[in-house]
């Protein structure tokens, strides 16, 4: 029998109201303990809550949650309690007192709701991302694997998946009986390809990471260039030191940055000089380097037949009288607003574009390694006319499939998972 645990499930006090949440078989004791009885299933009732001593603490609404029908799948008990820091603290010290009760660990109360089968792995990650989610695209998508749409949708892949290879086995049996190369009937190929248009089809949508961390916007170019005033205009800070000397920026900076409901990552380069015998310079400029080739969008400051392929063109210090726009995309200066303001719009057409998605669905880059795996396995079955190799890329592809489910889940990766909850959840 597992342990019954407790913590504060709701926002860090000081709150209005704080919930406390206790699992396990103990929970009906616990509240016996604090409110003097166990309050009927599922009605909320005030009682005043005390220590072991009978000191009062708090006058609070408890629920009594019977299990297995709860969020935990075990007997669960709510303490609505005033949101005061020495309210809680008190609360869970009484809690704490009570025999066979003990904290929970971060993620505790969703670790049980898995390891008791009311929530598959893709549910429990859609969770943590719920718990993360700031933007409205993040919202929808982490609520939908939440509520399970993303082990729904594998599973119904996974379900078609085998109905192939029924079929594929099916036609081998047959072809083994009837001893003959090819004895007509079912076509494997139309069905694989659906499958793999629909896998590509999720794998083109932007990941549950890109939707977190933003849209990674690289200012890049040769030193001086006014790269590091443009990074502080769109940060809206002074993150960035700026001066008339060459060289100014060593390093790479990162500022996170939402505009418009679009989350940007944007970053900050050492400036690109020919050569150098600057050991700290070098070591910045191949920091650029890596910053460049991992860009979503790439600002270029600077020649324009000096931009990288694919780089947006920016001709800087437009308020300097004489500035040449020649071949640029657009003119901006830190020290004009309206060229800020036409830059962001510039990227909000691009980088809106990059977070856009169809349905409800976003996978993590974890679960679309597992997809785009069984992507390969069904493109090699698609390629063959050969049964056995069909019957076989079939099988291959239901691994990773499998594995994403969480059938394959080890203790290393689960705690990962529920180490990144906050406390209570
Ligand atoms: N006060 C409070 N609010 C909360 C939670 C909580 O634990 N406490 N939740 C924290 O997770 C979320 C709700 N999640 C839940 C998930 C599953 C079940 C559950 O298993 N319910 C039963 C009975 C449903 C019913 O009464 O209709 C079931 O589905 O069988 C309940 C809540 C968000 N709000
Ligand atoms: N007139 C004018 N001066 C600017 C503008 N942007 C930057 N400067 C000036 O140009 C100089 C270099 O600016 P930075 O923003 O540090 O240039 P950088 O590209 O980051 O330079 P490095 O970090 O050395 O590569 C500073 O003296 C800035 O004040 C601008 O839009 N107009
Ligand atoms: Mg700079």
């Amino acid at each position: 029998m597992s342990d019954t645990i407790f913590a504060l499930s709701s926002g860090r006090p000081p709150a209005a109201i704080a919930v406390v949440r206790v699992s396990g078989p103990a929970a009906c004791g616990a509240a016996q303990a604090l409110a003097g009885r166990c309050p009927p299933p599922r009605h909320a009732s005030l009682r005043t809550l005390r220590d072991a001593a009978g000191a009062a603490l708090d006058r609070a609404l408890v629920i009594y949650f019977p299990g297995p029908a709860t969020a935990t799948g075990e007997d669960l008990v709510e303490l609505h309690c005033h949101g005061g820091r020495a309210v809680v603290a008190a609360v869970e010290r009484a809690l704490a007192a009570v025999p066979g009760l003990r904290h929970a660990r971060p993620g505790e109360f969703t670790r049980r709701a898995l390891e008791n089968g009311r929530i598959d792995l893709a549910q429990a990650q859609g969770l943590a991302d719920l718990l993360e989610a700031e933007t409205e695209a993040q919202h929808r998508t982490a609520l939908a694997a939440a509520e399970g749409a993303v082990g729904r949708a594998v599973g119904g892949w996974l379900d078609r998946l085998s109905a192939i290879a029924a079929q594929v086995e099916a036609q081998l049996d047959f072809a083994d009986e009837a001893d003959v190369e090819d004895a007509g009937g079912y076509d494997p190929a139309p069905a694989i390809a659906a499958l793999l248009a629909e896998w590509r089809a999720t794998l083109a949508a932007p990941s549950v990471e890109r939707l977190r961390d933003g849209v990674r916007v690289v200012i890049a170019g040769p030193p001086n260039a006014g790269k590091s005033s443009l990074f502080n205009a769109l940060a809206d800070r002074d993150a960035a030191i700026v001066t008339p000397i060459a060289g100014t920026t060593r390093d790479v900076l990162e500022a996170a940055v939402m505009r418009d409901g679009i989350p940007y990552r944007l970053t900050d380069t050492a400036g690109l000089a020919e050569a150098t015998d600057d050991e700290v310079e070098r070591i910045g400029i191949d920091r650029a380097a890596t910053a460049m080739a991992g860009a979503d969008i790439l600002l270029w400051m600077g020649a324009p037949v000096e931009a990288p392929a694919g780089a947006v063109i920016l001709a800087g210090k437009a308020d300097l009288p004489g500035a040449d726009h020649t071949g640029a995309d657009l003119a901006v200066s830190a020290r004009l607003p309206h060229t800020i303001a036409a830059l962001w719009a510039l990227l909000a057409d691009r980088a809106g574009a990059m977070l856009t998605i169809d349905g409800d669905m976003a996978l993590r880059q974890t679960q679309r390694d597992r997809l785009a795996e069984a992507a390969a396995a069904l493109d090699l079955a698609r390629r063959t006319t050969d049964l056995l190799i069909v019957a076989e890329q079939l099988r291959v592809a239901t691994r990773p499939l499998a594995a994403l489910l969480g059938k394959d889940a080890t203790e290393a990766m689960l705690d990962a998972l529920f180490g990144r909850f906050c406390l209570g959840k």
